[in-house]
């Protein structure tokens, strides 16, 4: 049993040290990677369970775009709802920490210098989408890499909901990713506009941001 529990501890490390040196190489070549099967199955559903859970106790809001006194509810731009990461619940933490060791091997392979993430669960239900945008506008922003994390099982091509990437002029599709529970789509946030489409069934998936700025000054609770 010890020497099972072993190589299972091993086989884990070893695969996610493979996904993160892939992530690495194709961010410093494309800009961009996906990767089926990111998490295992249990994790997937661990953190499915915390999303639904927090969903039936009403935690989610309707989200907002923008900053400032120019931030507001568009629900012609984006139409969904979302709540914050929590660590102080398991599968979250799990995440939020293999996210940290991502942040740590992007600096080291490619000088990124990421200090800080945000993740936030969002839900998408039927008829919702978030029209095409940037994450980071013009560079202004510390968001460098976005990585998105689906928690959808069994999605098919005309349950909509894709995530599209595009080049950096806005116009010519490069990918559509469906949103499949346990694939990660990684990239340069200032270099991708995307969109997701509308979708036809309830989608949720773990939008994060890895930042270049200070973790010890707090993040506005509510900037998006
Ligand atoms: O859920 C996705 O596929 C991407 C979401 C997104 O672009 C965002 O929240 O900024
Ligand atoms: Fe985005």
């Amino acid at each position: 049993m010890r020497m099972r529990a072993c190589a299972d501890v091993w086989t884990d490390s070893a695969i996610e040290a493979a996904q993160r040196a892939l992530i690495a190489e194709q961010l410093a070549t494309q800009g961009y990677c996906v990767i089926p099967n990111y998490l295992d199955l249990a994790a997937q559903q661990a953190l499915l369970a915390e999303a639904l859970a927090a969903q039936a106790g009403g935690l989610f809001r309707p989200g907002a775009v923008g900053h400032g006194q120019n931030r507001q509810v568009e629900s012609e731009i984006r139409s969904m709802q979302l709540l914050w990461l929590d660590a102080q619940f398991p599968a979250q933490a799990a995440y939020l920490a293999r996210m940290g060791l991502l942040m740590t091997d992007l600096n080291r392979r490619l000088f990124l210098g990421l200090r800080s993430c945000e993740a936030f669960f969002a839900l998408y239900e039927p008829g919702d989408f978030y029209r095409r945008h940037c994450d980071n506008f013009l560079d202004a922003s510390p968001r460098k890499v976005t990585a998105v994390l689906y928690l959808n099982a069994d999605w098919q091509a005309d349950d909509g909901g894709e995530l599209s990437l595009f080049d950096g002029d806005g116009a010519t599709p490069i990918a559509r990713i469906l949103p499949q529970a346990g694939t990660l789509a990684c990239f340069l946030s200032r270099d991708f506009p995307h969109e997701v489409c509308v979708t036809n069934r309830q989608r949720i998936a773990i939008p994060t941001w890895l930042r270049n700025d200070d973790p010890t000054i707090p993040l506005p609770p509510d900037v998006l």
